[in-house]
């Protein structure tokens, strides 16, 4: 996994010294016990073996290891003008047989136990080009370098502490070619940039981490980016590394004893592989590899320049600029040379007589770097956790505790969940899987029942129409009895199965509250009860989630269908008026009279259109299966299909506006305006009376203003009788008028709010009855 976090402290971490505060540092060394202490930069010669090549034209070395600490430098070879041979004093040397483990176990295995106490460390290679830099760092094929060997050695012991400690392994590769930084583990476009953090220290923004969990994904991480690496071959070297590479991997790690308070350790190693020092004579590069050896040259000189005034200060003390800023490759080891930093320099040498020069050189850089001293500090952060955090730690070790005081009740009883909580999880998936089979019988109960509901109203209005007729078809009335009879039964038989599945799901409703029970005498866990618990809470809410959604569907496509209903019956008719209009038209243009059928039958309409205007029964079928074909207390009634169960709940309101024997009669008028009905609206309804009431309260009122103070007239012409519900309310409206202004216009004002909000309302109440 991938972890790209846009700023890496490089090398550093926690308090890093600057360049001032290192000034009369104590020189002590540091003890494993101390967080604190100076170090010198350990430097270990490696020599090694002559190539093939080299073989063939003089295997003469110019070099002589004395023993494991000092060496000689031959000289006198063709290119060199020097006499007398140098003597060199490292803290280890190595000759050509020096195993890559012995380099290792010598240079590089003490600093792995102090990264992983929290201390940082780097470990560099440095020399001239084909000296044996890659090889000693990286290995070859047949046996593996610093690099690979101090990841095994960390990871082993990683692992062996992972009873006591949490760790956690970040990883990062980087090369450093031609003055630019790439990423070698995530290549990018982004550019990486160096800035220096007065507590983190060196960082490298946009650098990508691996975040490692074994030594695989870690070896596969170095391969990968070693494999990007910039190498060429030149006439030293058949594989060049071109640009500098530094790997950094941290170490964050924690007593997993600690509580509430605890120490987090951050310890860091640097592996550097340098490219190596070229002199053109010798590589006889050109063109692109020239401009890269010069790059290289320059950050090596800027490296041996910062060594340089390192050792200086440290030999006269006073304060001396370290030019660290004049290449990247030493802002980026400021901290491995003088900072917080153990440090281990590998100089590699040859022996071959030719680069006799370029050992000078590097022995020398070596000599110098080994007086430079670091300051060496433990990075430990005190992470006393929030105090809102301490709930939850607490909550958590609670349940830690429980849950073991379970396990130790089980193992004393031998009371074991005989299922365990995924066999308790397959019974809920079982139970619901039925709850579920239930709501969709019930569901599909329901849409027939609406589809035979329609259909049976459809009829029922027919057979009405049929039996108001003179002259009517009995054998049309008695094939449409028959389908209504069996429709009837058909619904019936729906609302029988519709009880059945009712009771079935109840019962099993009831049966969710039974798995606490055995659950409780299961002997399960607390943290197994509650997940237990959470599942089934999860499943009763999708399970609601369901039946809310079929509800809402059902309940849309009654809608719809009973608007597609009711717009066919207002074009048929449209379309009975437009005829009778017409009929009309024809009979008075040519002097005739409507014969008496014509007329009852014109009678008829106009009664049915009052019916319509007024209002219309609208009786809860699904409240009560059909007993009989009766269709209500009136023939005039309309009856309006059955209603669903989620439509109830809103109808409930309609249904107590409307009286259980509702009479569709057409109320005696009343000329006075006390009357409720005299709008044509049944008033028998308590809200109607209330109506009523607040109808007689505003007469008194006006009775009141018009023996006092102003004449309230309300034009008594009572509405034409067979005008629509709802226009009369207008009409009213339209007639009210005062007479006189009122002194008190105020009082007036609210007087004719009165009378407004009256009207108002009976078309409230109209509106309600006319569906
Ligand atoms: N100690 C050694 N034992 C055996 N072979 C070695 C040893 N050191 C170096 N070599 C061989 O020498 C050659 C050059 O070594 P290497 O590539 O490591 O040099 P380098 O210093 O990294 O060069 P450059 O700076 O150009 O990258 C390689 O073929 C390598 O296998």
């Amino acid at each position: 996994m991938f972890l790209h976090i846009p700023d890496i402290s490089f090398v550093a971490v926690g308090n890093t010294s600057l360049e001032t505060e290192d000034q009369g540092f104590e020189t002590e060394e540091l003890s494993p016990q101390s967080n604190y202490g100076s170090s010198n930069i350990l430097v270990a010669v490696r020599c090694r073996p002559f190539s093939t090549k080299e073989l063939q034209t003089n295997n003469q070395s110019i070099i002589r290891v004395l023993d494991a600490n000092s060496l000689i430098v031959l000289t006198g070879g063709s290119k060199i003008r020097r006499n007398k041979p140098e003597t060199f004093i490292f803290d280890y040397v190595f000759n050509e047989t020096a195993s890559q483990k012995e380099i290792f176990e010598k240079s590089t295995l003490t600093l792995i136990d102090g990264v992983l106490n929290g201390f940082n460390s780097t470990i560099f290679a440095y020399g001239a080009t084909g000296t044996g830099k890659t090889y000693t760092m990286i290995g070859d094929g047949n046996s593996a370098g610093i690099i690979p060997a101090a990841f095994t050695d960390l990871f082993t012991k990683i692992e062996a502490n992972q009873r006591e400690r949490t760790y956690s392994v970040r990883m990062s590769y980087l090369e450093i070619y031609n003055e630019s930084l790439k990423d070698l583990i995530y290549p990018s476009n982004i550019v990486l940039d160096i800035r220096e953090d007065p507590i983190k220290g060196i960082i490298v923004s946009n650098l990508t981490e691996y975040m490692a969990t074994n030594i695989q994904e870690v070896m596969e991480c170095l391969n990968l980016g070693n494999q990007r690496r910039t190498v060429e071959s030149n006439e030293v070297n058949v594989v060049s590394s071109r640009s500098h590479a530094i790997l950094q991997i941290i170490i964050e790690s924690r007593d997993k004893a600690s509580g509430i308070e605890s120490e987090l350790t951050i310890g860091k190693l640097s592996m550097v592989d340098l490219a190596g020092s070229e002199r053109n004579i010798m590589t006889n590069n050109k063109g692109i590899r020239l401009i890269e050896g010069s790059n290289i040259n320059k950050s090596l000189l800027a490296l041996g320049n910062c060594i340089n005034a390192l050792s200086e200060r440290n030999e006269r003390g006073g304060r001396i600029f370290i030019p660290y800023r004049d290449s990247k490759l030493t802002r980026l080891l400021k901290d491995s040379l003088g900072g917080n930093c153990k440090t281990v320099m590998i100089a590699c040498i040859s022996p071959y007589f030719e680069c006799c020069l370029d050992t000078l050189n590097t022995l020398k850089y070596a000599r110098r770097a080994k007086t430079i001293k670091t300051c060496i500090k433990r990075n430990i952060v005190n992470t006393s956790h929030h105090i809102a955090n301490y709930t939850t730690i607490i909550a958590q070790l609670r349940q830690e505790v429980s849950s073991l005081k379970s396990l130790l009740i089980q193992n004393k009883s031998g009371n074991f969940s005989p299922v365990g909580v995924e066999g308790h999880q397959i019974e809920i998936n079982k139970h619901f899987q039925a709850e579920a089979k239930i709501r969709k019988k019930l569901f599909k109960i329901q849409q027939w029942k609406d589809d035979i509901g329609f259909i049976l109203f459809s009829k029922q209005t027919e057979l009405n129409h049929l039996k108001s007729q003179k002259e009517r078809d009995e054998n049309l009335l008695n094939s449409l009895g028959a389908e209504i009879e069996t429709l009837t039964a058909s619904l019936n038989n729906q609302w029988i199965e519709e009880e059945k599945m009712n009771i079935k799901l109840k019962e099993l409703e009831s049966k969710r509250n039974e798995f606490y029970r055995t659950w409780m005498s299961s002997g399960l866990s607390e943290s197994q009860l509650s997940s237990l618990k959470i599942y089934l809470k999860e499943n009763i809410f999708s399970m609601n989630m369901i039946s809310l959604n079929k509800g809402k569907k059902s309940e849309s496509s009654f809608i719809k269908q009973k608007d597609a209903y009711i717009k066919q019956l207002e074009e048929q008719l449209k379309l009975r008026d437009n005829i009778i209009k017409k009929n009309q038209k024809i009979l008075k243009d040519s002097n005739l009279r409507a014969s008496p059928e014509l007329k009852e039958a014109y009678e008829q309409i106009q009664t049915l259109k009052e019916v319509n205007s007024s209002s219309i029964l609208t009786p809860d079928f699904s409240s009560k299966p059909y007993t009989s074909l009766t269709p209500g207390p009136s023939d005039k009634s309309l009856i309006f299909p059955p209603v669903l169960n989620s439509q109830r709940s809103r109808l409930k309101r309609k249904s107590e506006i409307i009286p259980p024997n509702f009479s569709l009669n057409r109320p005696k008028r009343k000329t006075s305006f006390e009357s409720p009905k005299r709008t044509g609206i049944n008033f028998l309804h308590p809200e109607a009376s209330k109506m009523s009431l607040h109808n007689r309260s505003l007469s008194g009122i006006k009775a009141k203003a018009e023996n006092s103070y102003s004449q309230i007239s309300i034009e008594k012409n009572k509405p034409k009788s067979k005008a629509p519900a709802n226009s009369i309310a207008d009409k009213y409206k339209q007639s009210l008028y005062i007479q006189r202004p009122s002194k008190y216009p105020i009082q007036r004002k609210s007087r004719i709010f009165q009378v407004r909000n009256y009207f108002s309302q009976i078309r409230k109440v109209s509106s309600t009855y006319v569906m």
